[in-house]
């Protein structure tokens, strides 16, 4: 399609829009008593307006039941987190037994890594992209030294090429087959949260797997961003977070994906708690742990409902519009963002660059290389709601369910304004 950088014309892309309405279903905050532009779903998706329902369900429960709750609210707490394995599984690519929520993202990787990081004198490396995200990098590195390796000894970082912006999936395999028989861990970011770069995940898991190492994959930018087949692709794990694209609320709850092939492996160590024990004599208080039959296993503690709760609102609303209807949406508001990114460059004298490659999601990077954080406050101070990357880079992420190709628009002339403003 050919597109115009016109009002007009986003409104007619808005209103040919099946999922424009949806951006009625979430509150937006409001700078300078105008509705902000929101593009910063990669970092904490906008709160769904269902969602305190969903919590406030919760307060009257605890409130009138008490301990009762656990067994007798409407949604009764002690199997609460069970109500999110299925919408989420289809949001992932998985099987129901294969997905639960748990934790919090860092936590969550942690305690995968205990079952599948388990290095030998021979196979004990691992390998990740260059410059993860540093949770991501700190996890890896204590994890490391909890087994008693370096960093130099063991962590081996897939780089980018010189001058280039985003990895080679040949690279990728290149360094998984050199390190070979050494190698016991591939844990990678799904889509990168720097550059938006969405790894091919099919591939890289299909030669880790080849040289005989594990491979998860951290899904905190993937999740609801991109469609997923991890049951298929023979991922090992993977955990994401909840408060970006899938709009649970600030620090909510993980979500986690354990391959079918690996539940009931005694041979798997894990560290255990009583929610992951058989939910039929969990209550017998017995010594012996008899793990669940799926991912809860991996359970330690009781839900934390309140923060559970947001997730159920919000897995509620991506399933009644489905992963196909986003990605279709997102592939096109996309285009154009980057369409009004490329109009903007050439209406200015600006010197920013696109960093994000054609493998991608909703976000794109943009290398500022002149003006920089004075154009980002420009744009915040303006009603763009978007984030800032040390040390030039704004990213810039129309969520298909509530952002409007009006709001694309928008986005491009007070980006022109910026420059101009800043510039003269
Ligand atoms: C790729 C990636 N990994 C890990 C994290 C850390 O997540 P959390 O603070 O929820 O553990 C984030 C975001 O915060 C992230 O984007
Ligand atoms: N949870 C946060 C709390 C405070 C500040 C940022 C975050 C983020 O989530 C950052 C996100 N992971 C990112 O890709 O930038």
């Amino acid at each position: 399609m050919k597109f115009q950088n016109t009002l007009q014309f986003a409104q007619q892309l808005d209103k040919e829009d099946t999922l424009h309405s949806y951006q009625n279903d979430f509150h937006f905050p409001v700078v300078n008593g105008k509705k902000s532009i929101y593009l910063c779903g990669n970092s904490l998706g906008l709160q769904p307006k269902q969602t305190k329902g969903y919590v406030d369900d919760v307060m009257q429960d605890w409130a009138s039941l008490a301990v009762e709750g656990h067994f007798y609210a409407e949604k009764p707490w002690w199997d609460y987190h069970e109500r999110l394995a299925e919408p989420l599984a289809k949001i992932v690519g998985a099987k129901t037994n294969e997905v639960s929520v748990m934790n919090t993202l860092t936590v969550n990787l942690h305690l995968l890594m205990v079952s599948f990081y388990n290095p030998t004198k021979k196979r004990f490396k691992i390998i990740c992209e260059e410059k993860a995200f540093p949770s991501d990098q700190y996890m890896l590195q204590s994890q490391l030294r909890f087994h008693g390796f370096t960093e130099e000894d063991a962590l081996v970082e897939v780089k980018k090429r010189e001058g280039e912006n985003f990895w080679r999936t040949e690279d990728v395999v290149a360094k998984i087959n050199e390190v070979g028989e050494e190698l016991a861990l591939v844990l990678i970011g799904g889509v990168n949260y720097y550059n938006g770069q969405v790894f091919n995940m099919e591939e890289i898991t299909r030669a880790g797997k080849s040289v005989g190492a594990n491979v998860g994959w951290d899904l905190a930018h993937a999740a609801g961003n991109i469609e997923m087949q991890l049951h298929d692709w023979d991922v090992d794990f993977a955990a994401w977070c909840s408060y970006k694209y899938m709009n649970s609320g600030p620090g909510n709850a993980s979500g986690v994906f354990i391959n079918e092939k690996h539940l009931n492996n005694p041979d798997i160590p894990r560290f255990e708690g009583w929610w992951g024990t058989k939910k039929e004599t969990r209550f017998l208080m017995k010594p012996e742990f008899e793990p669940m039959e799926n991912a809860d296993a991996w359970q330690l503690s009781n839900p934390p409902v309140l923060s559970v709760a947001p997730y159920l609102a919000s897995l509620q609303l991506f399933n009644a519009v489905g992963m196909e209807k986003i990605v279709a949406k997102r592939n096109r508001i996309v285009s154009y963002l980057e369409f009004v990114l490329q109009e903007v460059d050439k209406e200015v004298t600006s010197s920013f660059e696109i960093i994000t490659p054609e493998d991608r999601g909703t976000q794109l990077s943009v290398l500022l290389h002149g003006q920089g954080r004075p154009l980002f406050d420009y744009l915040m101070k303006n009603g763009v709601i978007l984030d800032w990357r040390e040390p030039n880079v704004i990213r810039v992420a129309p969520a298909p369910l509530y952002c409007s190709y009006e709001d694309v628009f928008s986005f491009g002339q007070i980006l022109k304004e910026g420059i101009i403003h800043l510039t003269s």
